[in-house]
């Protein structure tokens, strides 16, 4: 909420002038800090004072004029307004030119001195208003690679990473989609001995032979010469992250088991291999220890990874840390659309306390994104429906879902595979849930036709 102002700074270096004009100000509701020439009134203003200022223009020493241009170089958006005889007229609108607020000819009337008082307290206020809020958004930015959270679970996770860290070991992080693996392991690097090398990703969900060998090893299609660096000798010195890794096919596992246990790497171009030096962080949404047991995870790899396991809880077991995540997203959001925070209605924070989260934080970020952009259906959630009564979870979670889909529509300009990359969803999935809701990616592209 914009706070009130209501301060005036009144310099005049007529003692008898100051005394009355402050107490008329006084009996129109202004709070009035007299000041009998310009350098005393200087003094303890700060580029944030939330007040105004109101001189008169001529006085000796400092001139209202001097005034000026010393509050002007402090803050440029501070109202200051000058008082002139009719004389000063032409300076006090050179004045105007350079960024005064105002001007009044003396003599004043009180209801017209403090119309304008007025309209300059509201300009003030808004203009720090405006400089909380872009601080708040520019703290938000600098906290994005920060974890947030303040619940038992999230203080533990943070003593175990700080630990873990500096250490630099091989870790296992183990963990629902969406509740932070990526972010924990960024977090262990920033705070880790290797932080001024690169943190390499490597999905291992995308990775095929072919990929493995040009992409990861950085191979010539045709033989074993290095071409260019790989993601591994990227990551050499660094922090190697293995996105899902109980995805990774067997033979897959077992190259990458073989090249951890030679500890060596082909950098581009070079005639001989060199010693690997990695820090490998491994994530998997699956226990690995079953997998191992069906023969479906390398039992070697898995004890090479597992040496230390973190395991990070769904969000629905951590429900305190909603609220500050939920806000730290929607500024997050508002921040890099530029618009202000919109309110939180009391209906967002019930669905916030209510809902399961299934897709965790990363669920709970679209839904602050869409509520950044004025999208969650939230009215429509809250409301019965007209035909039976209230709505069942199912069709909640329908139409939640089908917002999601429509806004990273909206966001990729209709774009569907930039779109369903944007959900993390497999192609067919994605084109079975537009038929299901009925939405086509193109009225999102430009020049469709506006949505009611
Ligand atoms: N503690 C946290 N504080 C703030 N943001 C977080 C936190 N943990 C995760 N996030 C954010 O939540 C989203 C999901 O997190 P992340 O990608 O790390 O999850 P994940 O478990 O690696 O997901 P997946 O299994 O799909 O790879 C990201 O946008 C991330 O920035």
């Amino acid at each position: 909420m914009t706070q009130t102002i209501r301060t005036v700074r009144l310099v005049d270096d007529d003692p008898d002038l100051l005394m009355a004009l402050s107490q008329s100000l006084k009996l129109a509701g202004f709070a009035v800090e007299p000041f009998g020439s310009g350098a005393e009134a200087l003094i303890g203003l700060g580029p944030d004072y939330p007040g105004i200022v109101l001189s008169d223009v001529r006085m000796p020493g400092m001139d209202g004029m001097d005034l000026f241009g010393r509050l002007n170089a402090l803050d440029p958006d501070l109202p200051v307004i000058l008082l002139t005889g009719h004389a000063d007229v032409p300076m006090a609108v050179a004045a105007l030119k350079r960024g005064a607020y105002d001007f009044l000819s003396k003599p004043v009337g009180t209801d017209q001195l403090a119309a304008a008082l007025n309209r300059a307290c509201q300009s003030r206020a808004l203009v720090i208003e405006n400089r909380a809020l872009r601080r708040q958004q520019q703290e938000a930015l600098a906290q994005d690679t920060r974890l947030i959270g303040h619940s038992a679970i999230m203080q533990n996770l943070r003593d175990s990473i700080e630990r873990l860290a500096a250490a630099g070991g091989d870790l296992l992080l183990v963990g629902p989609g969406g509740s932070g693996k990526e972010s924990v392991a960024h977090a262990l690097h920033r705070q880790g001995p290797r932080r001024a090398r690169a943190f390499v990703h490597v999905a291992c969900a995308a990775l095929d032979e072919t990929r493995f060998e040009a992409e990861f090893l950085g191979l010539e299609p045709s033989g074993r010469q290095a071409r260019s660096a790989g993601r591994l000798e990227k990551a050499h010195r660094g922090t190697l992250y293995l996105d899902e890794i109980d995805l990774l096919s067997p033979g897959l596992q077992a190259r990458l088991m073989g090249l951890i246990e030679a500890g060596e790497f082909w950098p581009a171009g070079a005639a001989a291999p060199r010693p690997l030096d990695l820090c490998i962080i491994a994530s998997t949404r699956r226990d690995l220890q079953p997998l191992v047991r069906e023969g479906l995870f390398r039992g070697d790899l898995y004890y090479r990874l597992a040496g230390v396991v973190l395991t990070l809880p769904p969000l629905r077991d951590r429900r305190e840390d909603i609220p500050e995540l939920f806000r730290h997203f929607l500024l997050e959001a508002c921040t890099r659309l530029d618009i202000a925070p919109p309110v939180i209605p009391a209906a967002v924070s019930a669905r916030l306390a209510a809902h399961d989260w299934p897709g965790n934080l990363r669920e709970l970020r679209r839904f602050a994104e869409a509520h950044a952009l004025g999208m969650t259906a939230i009215d429509r959630v809250a409301e019965p429906a007209p035909e039976d009564g209230r709505r069942g979870l199912s069709e909640m979670v329908a139409e939640y879902e089908a917002d999601l889909i429509r806004e990273a529509l909206r966001l990729e300009q209709g774009n569907a595979s930039r779109a369903l990359a944007r959900l993390r969803l497999p192609r067919k999935t994605f084109y079975d849930k537009l038929t299901r809701h009925g939405i086509r990616p193109a009225d999102f592209r430009a020049g469709a036709p506006a949505e009611d």
